[in-house]
């Protein structure tokens, strides 16, 4: 269903149409803009209060630079729908998200606009800087380089290397800080409590007021905002501010706070800013959610990605089914996570900035004192679980497949190779769908099935989760478990705990000719496929592996010794991952069998819901029984 822009927007297609408009047009436009962000996000879900937080930073930016011989990189890209729909994609904006459609984060195939691809937060400020420093090794010294980048991903540690390197390199970068106090969840950490004071000191506001006066003025008898700058600029440092900037300190000359919702005020900086020589940094304060009611004051977290919602009442649309509903694997961590602690006062929580994504939120509630969000740190978060280890105490280190990606070395150096007793809960492990590629937690089993010492478990469901959880709180080492986005399969789940040997898989179905081998939650899509070539007079059997490392070496023994037809199924890649373990196994013992293995390729998956990926893939239910028919064939043919 195509949603009607507004007048003024219906004839933006790119910048250039924008230009085209006086800057007294320009309120409209970002009212015109935020509707249709609105519009489109209430109806099709996705990414929401972030891009009408960044509505006029986002006009401006457009207005001002020459987008895209000016190079424009958001960090994260989940508040850059209005930067889509400003930049040829409006009539496809409808698509965002959906398989085959948009992608819901910049990416460079998709246009031009999209300077770099984006996902995982934190890279815009490296990114820009390097497309800046190729600008000046090309003698490209006109062109524009600007890093929008959020008081969150701030606190990702690759923005301080990148403005570390900034601060030594004299190119033309704009950093915008868009500073709204939020992560997904609240922002936190002791950069949010200096980001604060700057934006509420009396002092800094009023000198800052006062150089902004001036350059309006100065600027109007043709000073160039560059002369004026550098003349009182020191007085203001050294007279008025009393505290040291923290980005000055890192040579980035810091402007701000400005009021990112006001377009004009932001678009005359911007060109101020332009003709300012070297790296800067540009504060801007805005709300999250600006410009819609429930997103503003209400629960902001929420609003991050609500789903589809009555705009008018505000109301989010839940399905409210007949029958009870199987709980969200992550919910299923975050209750055991609290009753586990509850009767072991050695362990604890940590989460890098995912509170409600993981549901550490559950034990930060009940115990405050126990579970932390260490912002978006994922190298911290698991190096600080390292050293919480060292003191006697077990760490549940919870982290999307995909962000712990970002902490390899972490896992290898500080917790494995010292076999300290960290467990590792993988949220987000096989395709997460319409985040797409840079979200899918594709590559855990292979990265972390090669780390010695280290256990590799997936649980078929809720009740196999909390006895792997409770089996890691005996096993004094690193232990890491992963779990897919969504629910599991049993809506009475609080079961008792029990522990689960470390390797022990388990046959979940006998059967004859064929076995098919599985781990974690796309075991039910094997079962599923079972049920399905019984009425064809098929019966393979179904193994839940349980364990990638170690392998049940006693149970493969048994069905390499009983059939010599085997498929694996893995919601993971298939280079290296659980198949590939199956047959190393299969090799080193000296047994001979025909093996399938059903997974993700050696290719980028692109967005969609989850079961259209493992459609596309061949391991949802019916690709596992046209997997399994197909080995039949062979034999029928060959007999
Ligand atoms: C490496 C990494 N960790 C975690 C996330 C999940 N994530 C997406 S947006 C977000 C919060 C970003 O906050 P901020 O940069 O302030 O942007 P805002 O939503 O406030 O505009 C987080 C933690 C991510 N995308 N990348
Ligand atoms: C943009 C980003 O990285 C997060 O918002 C992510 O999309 C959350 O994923 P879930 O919705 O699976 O928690
Ligand atoms: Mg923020």
């Amino acid at each position: 269903m195509l949603i009607e822009p507004g007048e003024l927007l219906a004839q933006i297609n790119s910048p250039e149409d924008l230009k085209k408009f006086p800057k007294d047009k320009l309120v409209q436009i970002c009212d015109e803009l935020r509707q249709f962000i609105i519009d489109n996000v209430s109806v099709y879900g996705g990414h929401f209060s972030a891009s009408l937080g960044v509505v006029e930073l986002t006009v401006a930016l457009h207005y001002v630079l020459n987008t895209p011989e000016d190079q424009l990189v958001w960090d994260v890209g989940h508040q850059a729908y209005g930067h889509k729909i400003l930049t040829e994609r409006r009539e496809r904006f409808h698509t965002n998200r959906l398989y085959g459609g948009l992608s819901g984060f910049p990416k460079r195939k998709e246009s031009e606009y999209d300077t770099f691809g984006v996902g995982h937060s934190s890279t815009s400020i490296s990114a820009a800087l390097g497309m800046a420093v190729a600008s000046q090794y090309k003698g490209l010294t006109k062109k524009q380089h600007v890093a929008v980048i959020g008081d969150g991903s701030m606190t990702g540690g690759m923005a301080f290397e990148a403005m570390n390197h900034a601060g030594v390199s004299d190119t033309n970068l704009i950093i915008v800080l868009n500073d709204n106090c939020m992560a997904i969840d609240p922002n936190v950490g002791a950069l949010k409590d200096y980001l604060t004071d700057i934006t509420t000191s009396k002092t800094y506001n009023k000198a800052k007021d006062e150089v902004w006066k001036i350059l309006g003025k100065l600027s109007k008898f043709g000073t160039s905002a560059q002369d004026v700058i550098s003349k009182v600029e020191g007085g203001i440092k050294s007279a008025l501010l009393n505290q040291s900037n923290l980005f000055e300190s890192l040579n980035l000359r810091y402007f701000g706070p400005v009021d990112g919702h006001d377009v004009n005020h932001l678009a005359e900086v911007l060109k101020d800013l332009k003709d300012i020589p070297g790296p800067k940094i540009l504060h801007c304060v805005t709300m999250k959610g600006k410009g819609y009611g429930p997103a503003e004051k209400g629960n902001q977290t929420t609003w991050h990605a609500p789903g589809a919602f009555d705009k008018v009442t505000g109301e989010i649309y839940k399905t409210t089914p007949s029958t009870p509903q199987a709980p969200k694997y992550q919910d299923v961590f975050g209750h055991t996570l609290v009753e586990l602690a509850e009767q072991d006062d050695r362990i604890m929580g940590v989460t890098p900035a995912m509170p409600s994504g993981s549901s550490m939120n559950i034990m930060m509630k009940a115990m405050p004192n126990r579970a932390f969000d260490v912002g978006i740190a994922e190298q911290h978060a698991v190096t600080f679980s390292a050293g919480l280890a060292t003191q006697g105490l077990v760490p549940f280190c919870n982290i999307y497949s995909t962000f712990m990606q970002r902490a390899y070395d972490q896992v290898v150096h500080d917790v494995c190779l010292q076999n300290l007793p960290v467990v590792l809960c993988l949220d987000r492990a096989g395709f997460a769908g319409a985040d797409g590629p840079t979200h899918h937690g594709a590559y855990d089993i292979a990265y972390f099935r090669c780390i010695p010492n280290l256990v590799v478990s997936a649980p078929m469901n809720e009740e196999e989760l909390r006895n792997m959880m409770y089996s890691a709180t005996l096993h004094n080492g690193p232990y890491s478990i992963r779990y897919p986005r969504g629910k599991g399969v049993m809506p009475e789940w609080k079961t008792p705990f029990e522990e689960i040997p470390v390797g022990q898989g388990r046959i979940v179905k006998e059967g004859e000719e064929i076995a098919i081998l599985t781990i974690g939650h796309i075991g039910n899509y094997a079962a599923e496929a079972c049920k399905k070539l019984e009425k064809e007079g098929l019966n393979p059997a179904q193994y839940d592996m349980r364990f990638v490392k170690p392998l049940d070496g006693e149970l493969l023994h048994e069905i390499f010794g009983k059939f010599k037809k085997v498929i694996t199924v893995e919601d993971g890649c298939l280079m290296g991952g659980f198949g590939s373990a199956v047959i190393e196994w299969m090799m080193d013992h000296g047994y001979q069998a025909q093996v399938k293995r059903l997974g993700i390729p050696d290719d980028i998956i692109e967005h969609g819901e989850q079961h259209e990926l493992h459609k596309e893939c061949g391991f949802d239910p019916e690709g596992i029984a046209a997997a399994v028919r197909s080995l039949t064939e062979v034999s029928k043919t060959l007999s």
